[in-house]
């Protein structure tokens, strides 16, 4: 029996919380189907902006000689002449993506939130805004990393479901967020699974009990302790189509799945065998080599998947533009591997590249590395993970580039 819905009273709100390379390009890239699909989703896109002064260079056209040197916010920048110009120079931002510094301001009333920032800002974002969003809001985590503990290695997208208890789904791919920013033709892995108390096309007791069946999933496909308030009929539902029609652009083209592990293990993993690709390179080694890194370095993303996530991964999943493809990229044009690759050619630190190249941009690898070994030693079987070991011993200094082959003869 088919069951008669009301229209919805609202319309999505959107936001993007950073505004990073990757987070202001994301937001651009959402602002222009926010107006393509005034059906769904309210025109403007705020952008919580890490509030910090810039100054605009004479040669910029955004120079205005009456301000001169004097440092501006970054907000106001971003505003006035829809640029970002620190994180993603010289791309014109629709007039509907909206600066904000104030975080909670972003947040409010919203009920589709995109979190878009370097992984060790997350928790203090989720602690600033629990309590203050939408308790029916839905996130979509664009963030590659995990969160660690001592013995426990944690999905982003799953800590920010437990942190302020909405459901959350995965973006990541082989994504240059320059290149987009740009226009040019690329794929992405959106993984959401959608909540049993959000559906609205199955008839039974999820369509029809008023929302008590708060139960739902999680990433390794256990029931989920967050307990959800289902998403109100007074919006239009989130689910594949919905968010297909958020994200996806003429240029960006999405694949939505299910495999929200394998989609967020991959995009953080590939990171550290992205640094030993840089590191192998500027060691003067080429192609054959790195392809034996990526090689190996999906293999050891594959176990450390099916030993700590065993449930839900699903294999097909290495073959999305998340798996592989994101593997390829990262290993041969991204900044991880861009600033490995340096650091062994002028014999500094990663962290001095980082420093002296990225303008504020973050690394994500040597975290995640320091991370996933700190986990993994944590359990006692550092050793069945070889690759991202001897990144660790790089990194410290510990290991030296050329013994990399050493690692694996038999
Ligand atoms: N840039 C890229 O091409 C891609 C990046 N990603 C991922 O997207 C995520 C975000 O990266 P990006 O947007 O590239 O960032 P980014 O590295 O370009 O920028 C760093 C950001 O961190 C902010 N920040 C600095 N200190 C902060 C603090 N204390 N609290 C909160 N924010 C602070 C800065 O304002 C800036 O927005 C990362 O997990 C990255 O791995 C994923 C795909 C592509
Ligand atoms: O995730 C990325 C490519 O898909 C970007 O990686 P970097 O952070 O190393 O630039």
């Amino acid at each position: 029996m088919a069951v008669t819905l009301d229209a919805p009273r609202f319309k999505h709100k959107v936001a993007v919380i950073g505004s990073g390379n990757w987070g202001t390009t994301v937001a651009k890239l959402v602002a222009e189907n926010t107006r393509e699909h005034p059906d769904l989703f309210e025109e403007d896109v705020q952008m919580w902006v890490f509030e910090e002064n810039v100054v605009i260079a004479s040669d910029s056209p955004h120079y205005d000689p009456a301000v001169g040197d004097a440092p501006q916010k970054l907000t106001s920048v971003i505003n006035t002449h829809h640029e970002n110009v620190k994180y993603l120079p010289k791309i014109r931002l629709p007039s509907n993506v909206v600066a904000n510094p104030s975080l909670l301001d972003t947040v409010k009333d919203t009920s589709i939130l995109i979190f878009n920032l370097p992984h060790e800002f997350i928790g203090s974002v989720c602690k600033q805004i629990r309590g203050h969003i939408l308790p029916s809001a839905r996130g979509i985590s664009c963030i590659k990393g995990v969160t660690v503990t001592e013995d426990k290695v944690e999905l982003i997208c799953d800590y920010i479901s437990e942190t302020l208890g909405i459901y959350c789904g995965a973006l990541s791919g082989a994504n240059i967020a320059n290149e987009i920013a740009n226009e040019l033709w690329c794929e992405t892995t959106i993984a959401y699974n959608t909540p049993p108390c959000d559906r609205r096309t199955e008839i039974g007791a999820a369509a029809t009990n008023g929302g008590q069946d708060q139960q739902h999933r999680d990433s390794r496909g256990a029931v989920s302790k967050v307990q959800l308030t289902p998403l109100s009929r007074d919006y239009p539902p989130i689910d594949h189509a919905e968010l297909r029609k958020l994200f996806d652009r003429p240029y960006f083209t999405v694949s939505m799945v299910s495999d929200v592990v394998g989609v967020s293990l991959a995009g953080a993993l590939k990171n550290i065998v992205a640094l030993a690709c840089g590191f192998i390179e500027g060691h003067g080694w080429n192609m054959t080599a790195k392809t034996a890194v990526m090689r190996r370095g999906m293999l050891e993303t594959i176990q450390f998947c099916q030993e700590f996530f065993p449930e839900t991964i699903q294999e097909m999943t290495f073959w999305e533009s998340a798996g592989w493809s994101d593997m390829i990229v990262s290993c041969t044009s991204a900044r991880n591997w861009r600033c490995s690759k340096l650091a062994v050619e002028r014999g500094v630190s990663v962290y001095e590249v980082e420093r002296t190249e990225l303008n504020g941009q973050k690394l994500q690898g040597i975290s995640t590395t320091k991370e996933v070994m700190s986990f993994l030693r944590g359990r006692g079987v550092e050793n069945k993970y070889p690759l991202f070991k001897a990144v660790e011993g790089i990194v410290d200094g510990t290991f030296k580039v050329e013994n990399i082959p050493v690692l694996f003869r038999h």
